[in-house]
């Protein structure tokens, strides 16, 4: 496709903007844009050299950007790096809440460490950074808060921990916007489809190969770039989406209408339920078969 920046130049002029999972995939090409439109960037993740690195990067091109490591799982920590990032900064006027992930497995084989690893994750870790953001500085303010989830609100085999997740965003998104409009910030929630993203990398080369044959069943027939999710993000940021708050934008091409199962399991209508499924994607839980 080959996306090209809509924004003018200087639309975030003296903004500060957090964006967590900034060091890889959606979030670091998100901060790219953002401080090219004159945004002081603050990456969030775990690893330290992930967000030195883009750090470098913006810097390399003339922006502001600034790096904190935190797990946005732990209470202590996100309430210590947000103010931190206060006393650095001065004002935070966005938030991107886009740090997250999972592991494709299963219900019946997901062990509650793995259940609350991807939970923490994409849900208390988003709740825990608006919080903090919000009550910190924010609501004195106002601002703007952008929280990624993914419409799996259908159901999606292999994804039950991190829709269960996502679902609790999705619905985060709409109490805190309601809860917080009163001071002016606006919050909303961005959903990616099938996004070629690096961090789909991250995945067993039998799942990606599953991913790839949801193409067909995508009604723009490709899938999305990491910057057509920038851009509904750096939207809802902008003033542009002034009298737009608890709502959220899906950029799928479609994917999530309508009554199709986009998930071509392998055994789906074998008598053994997700058998294949279970066997491409965690084959070592089958090793006593042999
Ligand atoms: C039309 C709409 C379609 C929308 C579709 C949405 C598609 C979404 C795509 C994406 O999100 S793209 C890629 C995003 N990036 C990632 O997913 C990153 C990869 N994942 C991770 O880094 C991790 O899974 C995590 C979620 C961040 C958790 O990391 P953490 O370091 O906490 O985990 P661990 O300490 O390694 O493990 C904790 C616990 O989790 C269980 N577990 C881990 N891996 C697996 C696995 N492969 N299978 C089963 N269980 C797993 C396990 O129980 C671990 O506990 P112990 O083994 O230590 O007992
Ligand atoms: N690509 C896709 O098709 C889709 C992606 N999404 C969602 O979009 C977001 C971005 O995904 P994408 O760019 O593809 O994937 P990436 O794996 O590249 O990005 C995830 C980022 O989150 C950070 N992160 C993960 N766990 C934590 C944590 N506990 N604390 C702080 N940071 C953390 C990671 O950095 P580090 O490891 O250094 O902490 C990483 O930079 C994710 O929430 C993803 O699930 C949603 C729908 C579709």
């Amino acid at each position: 496709m080959g996306y090209r920046s809509v924004f003018r130049p200087g639309l975030f002029d003296g903004r500060t903007v957090i964006v967590t999972g900034g060091g890889s995939g959606i979030g670091r090409c998100t901060a790219h844009e953002l401080a090219s439109l004159g945004a002081q960037v603050v990456l969030v993740g775990r690893s330290e050299e992930k967000l030195k690195v883009v750090q470098a990067e913006i810097e390399e091109d003339g922006g502001k950007a600034l790096g904190f490591a935190c797990d946005i799982r732990e209470e202590d920590a996100v309430r210590a790096t947000v103010a931190a990032i206060y006393q650095a900064t001065g004002q935070v006027h966005g938030l991107v809440n886009n740090a997250g992930g999972q592991f494709p497995a299963p219900l019946a084989l997901i062990s509650q460490k793995g259940w609350e690893a991807v939970v923490r994750t994409n849900l208390t870790g988003g709740f825990l950074m608006a919080r903090e953001v919000f009550t910190q500085g924010m609501n004195r303010n106002g601002g703007a808060i952008v929280n990624i989830v993914a419409d799996m609100w259908g159901g999606m085999p292999g994804m039950g921990h991190s829709g269960a997740a996502r679902s609790g965003m999705e619905n985060f998104t709409r109490t805190a916007a309601y809860e917080w409009g009163c001071t002016g910030v606006r919050v909303n929630a961005v959903a990616p489809g099938w996004i070629a993203s690096s961090g789909m990398d991250t995945y067993p080369e039998s799942f990606k190969a599953t991913i790839r044959t949801l193409r067909s069943a995508v009604p723009l027939k490709r899938m999305g770039e990491e910057a057509e999710v920038s851009a509904a993000i750096c939207f809802l940021l902008s003033d542009a989406a002034a009298f737009i708050s608890g709502d959220t934008l899906r950029v799928d091409g479609a994917a999530s209408q309508g009554n199709v199962a986009v998930f071509p399991l392998p055994d789906h209508h074998n008598s053994q339920p997700f058998e294949g499924f279970h066997r491409a994607v965690r084959p070592a839980l089958f090793d006593t078969d042999a």
